[in-house]
């Protein structure tokens, strides 16, 4: 055991939420050791966003210019794997995190590396090479800790060299055949990724693909992937797997239907990782344990606080972000004696917006771009609303390409007269969600919303159209 450390803030995990967290503390002046048992920088960096997503790029500009006259001429060769491959690869500066390194270490935040767990109050061991560093914070204990995948129960799943999506987002040639089991977000990016990339691939999903989307959008969505000689089979359970004798995967499907592949991605969601970490030896359950909107512990030690995927609540790395800079003013304050137990909603120390307005992408061709609640979601909540839903045709899209087609939804609270929630489908809409989420975190009323003209010929006409059908 090395000599016992202090500090004010221990950060569990240096993802992008662990490494907001210790930069915003450090920031506000006081100390951080932030530990990493991995690469700093974390999933989103090196297996999951910035991969995934370079991944689906340069199709998505081929496709684009193959949808307009004149460019589509100079479209003569087909998409080039080899470098979309390297592309990828640089992206996550080849799973090398010496950059981000350097930034925590610039930004005056004490990095330990190695496997943390909580050993008492405030306390934190580390573990490095058999060697055992323990660190004590006069402040808070941090889990940023991540997620890690879900293993779902198919029999003879275990044991087998399946694709989780790090070796999917990580892979160095494209397989002949690829399936892939889970209709969700990764599912649905990653197998339109390597269909245009040059698999045959197949979704085998249980229920519905994308089923937190709007239909209207996973529709369109659907025709995309079809497009791409994508086959999906939704409302399909797996029962089984096994290896033929060419050591391909085969799957038994609901109705003794079969999907093959050379490969097969498993991406059936992820949990909170939490377990295993110390918390049970403090007498907490990491499956029941919630955490509130400052991060902190809710029925536990006042010290202990949760961000990012590690938090359970909303697992995307921006969402992730914004709990931590929350969680680090609240911490701050609470250090100072200037914030007591509680937080108001929408005030700087509590992540109010992931309850009314978290905006959301998913990353295909076309995309799907939403924020806030669905209509069902607002009626639970007891909200009174109307949706309004048109297709996107405006100038702007017929500038944009030759056969732009898109869905746009509207939810608005009847009572309030502001918008609650927004969905956007189609090619490059992920742009226009920003203006979505001023709208519902502001609260715009739409009499002054009905000022905020977009400008001719953009896709962002489309406000117009749907305020318009609204009845403004
Ligand atoms: C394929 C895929 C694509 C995605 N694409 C997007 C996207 O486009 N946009 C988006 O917003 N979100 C996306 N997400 C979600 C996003 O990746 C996560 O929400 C985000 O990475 C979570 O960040 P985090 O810092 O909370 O956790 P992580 O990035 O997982 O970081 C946790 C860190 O903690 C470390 N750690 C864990 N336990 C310990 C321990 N005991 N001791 C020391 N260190 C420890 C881990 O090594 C890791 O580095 C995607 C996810 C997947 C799987
Ligand atoms: N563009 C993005 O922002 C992006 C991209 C990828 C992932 N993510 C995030 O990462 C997280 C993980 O992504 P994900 O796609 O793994 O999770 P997900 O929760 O989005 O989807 C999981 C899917 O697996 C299905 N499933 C679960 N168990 C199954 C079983 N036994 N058999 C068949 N299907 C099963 C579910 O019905 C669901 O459709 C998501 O919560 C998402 O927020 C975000």
């Amino acid at each position: 055991m090395s000599e016992a450390q202090e500090t004010d803030v221990i950060v569990i995990g240096a993802g992008s939420s662990g490494e907001n967290v210790a930069g915003r503390v450090v920031a506000a002046g006081l100390s951080s050791v932030l530990v990493e048992s991995e690469l700093v920088g974390g999933e989103c960096s090196y297996w999951a966003c910035m991969p995934s997503k370079a991944l689906l790029r340069s199709g998505t500009v081929l496709n684009r210019a193959r949808e307009v006259s004149g460019a589509k001429e100079a479209v003569t060769g087909k998409l080039d794997a080899q470098q979309v491959l390297e592309r990828r690869t640089r992206m996550t500066n080849n799973w090398d995190d010496a950059s981000q390194v350097d930034w925590v270490n610039g930004a005056g935040i004490t990095l330990l590396r190695g496997s943390a767990r909580v050993s008492g109050e405030r306390t934190v061991e580390v573990q490095l090479d058999g060697e055992t560093t323990s660190v004590t914070a006069r402040h808070a204990v941090v889990f940023a800790t991540g997620s890690t995948p879900n293993v779902p129960p198919v029999d003879g799943l275990a044991g087998l060299d399946y694709w989780g999506t790090r070796e999917a987002t990580s892979a160095k040639e494209v397989p002949e055949r690829l399936v892939v089991l889970g209709g969700g977000v990764s599912g649905v990016e990653l197998a339109q990724a390597y269909a245009r990339l040059g698999s045959r691939v197949t979704v085998v999903a249980r229920h519905k693909l994308l089923s937190n989307y709007p239909p209207e959008g996973v529709k369109l969505v659907e025709k995309g992937l079809r497009r791409d000689n994508v086959e999906i089979l939704t409302d399909t359970a797996t029962e089984s797997v096994r290896l033929d004798e060419d050591g391909r995967f085969v799957l038994t499907l609901a109705g003794n239907r079969h999907a093959t592949g050379d490969k097969l991605l498993v991406s059936t969601g992820r949990t909170a990782n939490t377990r295993g970490l110390g918390l049970e030896e403090l007498g907490l359950d990491p499956k029941t344990l919630t955490f509130d909107l400052t991060g902190r512990a809710v029925d536990g030690p006042t010290w202990l606080y949760a961000v990012g995927d590690a938090a359970g609540q909303v697992l995307l790395t921006h969402q992730g972000k914004y709990e931590a800079r929350v969680t680090a003013d609240a911490i701050v304050a609470r250090a100072a004696g200037t914030l007591g137990d509680t937080a108001e909603e929408w005030s700087k120390y509590t992540s109010t917006a992931n309850k009314y307005a978290v905006p959301q992408v998913v990353f295909t061709d076309p995309e799907i771009a939403m924020v806030g609640r669905t209509a069902e979601a607002a009626q639970a909540d007891g909200l009174r609303v109307s949706e309004t839903s048109l297709p996107i045709t405006v100038a702007g899209t017929s500038i944009h390409s030759d056969k732009y087609t898109g869905w746009a939804t509207m939810v608005v609270d009847e009572d309030r007269k502001v918008i609650v929630g927004v969905a956007f489908t189609g090619p490059d809409v992920a742009e226009l969600l920003h203006s979505a989420t001023i709208a519902v975190v502001g609260e715009v009323p739409l009499d002054r919303l009905w000022h905020a003209v977009p400008p001719y010929p953009t896709v962002s006409e489309v406000w117009l159209r749907l305020l318009e059908k609204y009845g403004l």
